[in-house]
């Protein structure tokens, strides 16, 4: 479904010249499954899923190609590539409270973004984001569809994030770091549903995260950046049980021991 293809990305130097920061990417992901990316801080994770998903700030520059169902989004005009992007991919991002209208309420934002891929009615979207809230698990969603972002919780506000990236029904999810800025019981909760989601609902998932736990917890396959590069690529039980590269040691040497055994031990 997505293949990239020596992906490489720079933004402009304070020299004038140009700082490579994805030095050649290959990766591909199949209907319905999830790619772990892991990597530290500065790895360039979130660069490649801003490329995937077309919104890299005007000074970058990408090259290679980007292939969704075959068309490459690299190349693609940018008219062309708004509509691909609502239809086709969706994002959740990290830090919900920014990525939400502070002035309008859940139920609102989540039917602006079904009424801007498909002609229904106001009445019908209220309705389809009804349903969406209460497919993320928001409790009371009649009542919270009135809700404006300040009025609910961290958890809550993902959720809604998560059904504004599900209303199009797209064929390939990224999540960047969507449990990073929660607390860690609700990131349990909000990694079930986006798990339970794909599952049923068939759609790729690339998750970015720099928590190698959540990475195996989620991930069919996963890929490690360092520097932006890819370190390694495989299985998740394979990379975690017969790390490669020295760097995927390092990463799996920094979690505690129990976490690590757990890992080891393939559950
Ligand atoms: N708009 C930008 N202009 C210039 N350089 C940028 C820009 N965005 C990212 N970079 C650079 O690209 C590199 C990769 O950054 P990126 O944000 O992808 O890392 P990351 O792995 O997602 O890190 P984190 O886990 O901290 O979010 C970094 O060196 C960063 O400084």
């Amino acid at each position: 479904m997505l293949d990239i293809r020596n992906l490489r990305v720079s933004f402009p130097d304070r020299r004038g010249g140009q700082r490579e920061v994805l030095h050649g990417i290959d990766l591909s992901l199949a209907k319905g499954e999830t790619l772990g990316i892991v990597g530290e801080s500065g790895s360039g994770k979130s660069v490649l899923a801003l490329a995937v998903i077309g919104l890299l700030p005007r000074t970058a520059r990408a090259e290679g190609e980007i292939l969704l169902d075959g068309e490459n989004l690299l190349a693609l005009p940018e008219r062309r590539l708004t509509r691909l992007r609502g239809a086709k991919i969706g994002m959740i991002f990290q830090e919900p409270m920014t990525a939400l209208n502070p002035a309008m309420t859940a139920g609102s934002q989540i039917a602006e973004a079904l009424r801007l891929h498909r002609p229904i009615s106001r009445a019908e979207a209220r309705l389809e984001a009804l349903r969406l809230m209460d497919m993320v698990r928001i409790r009371d969603a009649k009542a919270r569809i009135n809700s404006y972002p300040h009025e609910l919780s961290g958890g809550e506000r993902q959720r809604v994030g998560i059904a504004i990236a599900l209303a199009l029904k797209p064929r390939l999810l990224i999540a960047d770091e969507p449990t990073t800025a929660l607390d860690v019981t609700v990131q349990a909760e909000i990694l079930d549903i986006i798990d339970d989601l794909v599952a049923e609902l068939g759609v790729g998932l690339i998750l970015i995260s720099h928590d190698i736990g959540v990475i195996a917890r989620m991930s069919d396959r996963v890929l490690v950046m360092h520097d932006g590069e890819k370190m390694e690529e495989g299985g998740t039980e394979d990379v975690l049980r017969h790390p490669a590269h020295d760097y995927t040691k390092t990463l799996l040497a920094s979690l505690p021991r129990r976490v690590r055994a757990g890992l080891e031990g393939g559950s």
